[in-house]
């Protein structure tokens, strides 16, 4: 899928990965919608990407991504702004194991539902013209993270939910890929939480492992997970595909033992 003049929706666009995503998704002339809880940070973000890129080409519409009317309502914005929806990014994300059911609702719950209304946006089974999505995982599905259970856990079920709905999209002609990204640890505001306890819970003893554990496998620029994430979008021959992105091997593929069914 060429980029110029396709239109994204990027949830938790405001700042850190999502926000890198969308810096590159304007460099290539493509139109973008970010989603993102917090409002402040969201306009500032606009103002500054309407000023490196023009007027025009971005909109920001705050929305909790764990309120489906308000999720819907979002798509729906984008569509009426730009006329059509070509790309979904379901990027929002956060970091906490002592509120693990907020976690669970905004990592997982929420990108399943932003996958069933991308579908309703972009699939052919809804008349529309077909589309890509990209998910986002992290190495924390390869590398569990003992200090972060449950976020390990949303993280392993994007990838599971990912790859079934990228099979579902094939056999049902959807026109519409569907690939997700795992990336190690990257430089964005996200890692300030594991020195909180209002994040981290009973495991914010355990920061200082946690950083060992980043010293020890680097932190990337949201820039390469930008890079990695258009990839995943204009390469047509990608679909299922389950990115990793670490400091040891950069931009490279999980690949699955074929099944003996
Ligand atoms: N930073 C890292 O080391 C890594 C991050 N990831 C994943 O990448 C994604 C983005 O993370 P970062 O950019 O690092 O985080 P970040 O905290 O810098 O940005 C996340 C954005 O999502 C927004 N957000 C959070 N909850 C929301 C909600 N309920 N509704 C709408 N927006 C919401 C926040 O306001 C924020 O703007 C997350 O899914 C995260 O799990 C994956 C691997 C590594
Ligand atoms: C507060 C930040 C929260 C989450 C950040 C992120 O989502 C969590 C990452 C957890 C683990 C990261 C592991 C990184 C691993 C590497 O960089 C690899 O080079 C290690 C080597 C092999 C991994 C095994 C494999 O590739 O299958």
């Amino acid at each position: 899928m060429a980029l110029h003049g396709r239109v994204a929706l990027v949830t938790g666009g405001a700042q850190g990965i999502g926000r890198a995503v969308a810096e590159a998704l304007l460099k290539n002339a493509a139109k973008v919608a970010l989603v993102d809880l917090n409002k402040q940070v969201g306009e500032d973000c606009k103002k500054i990407l309407d000023q490196e890129f023009g007027e025009g080409n971005c909109i920001f519409l705050q929305c909790d991504v764990t309120d489906r009317g308000k999720l819907q309502d979002a798509f729906e914005s984008t569509v009426q702004e730009f006329g059509k929806l070509d790309i979904v990014i379901n990027n929002a994300g956060i970091n906490n194991e002592k509120n693990w059911e907020k976690t669970i609702e905004v990592n997982l719950t929420s990108v399943i539902k932003g996958t069933y209304l991308a579908l309703e946006h972009m699939s052919k089974e809804h008349g529309k013209d077909g589309g890509v999505i990209v998910n986002v995982s992290s190495m924390a599905a390869f590398l569990h993270s003992p200090q972060q259970p449950v976020y390990t856990a949303t993280k392993y079920g994007v990838i599971g939910f990912t790859r079934a709905m990228a099979d579902a999209a094939e056999e049902g002609n959807y026109g519409v890929r569907i690939n997700v990204l795992c990336p190690a640890f990257v430089d964005t505001p996200l890692l300030q939480s594991i020195e909180q306890e209002d994040n981290m819970g009973k495991f914010v003893k355990y920061k200082d492992v946690f950083k060992e554990k980043m010293h020890k496998f680097g932190v990337l620029p949201p820039s390469l997970i930008a890079e990695g994430t258009l990839r995943l979008i204009t390469d047509n021959s990608l679909n299922g595909a389950v990115m990793k992105i670490t400091c040891s091997k950069g931009i490279h593929f999980h690949t699955y033992e074929a099944l003996s069914v």
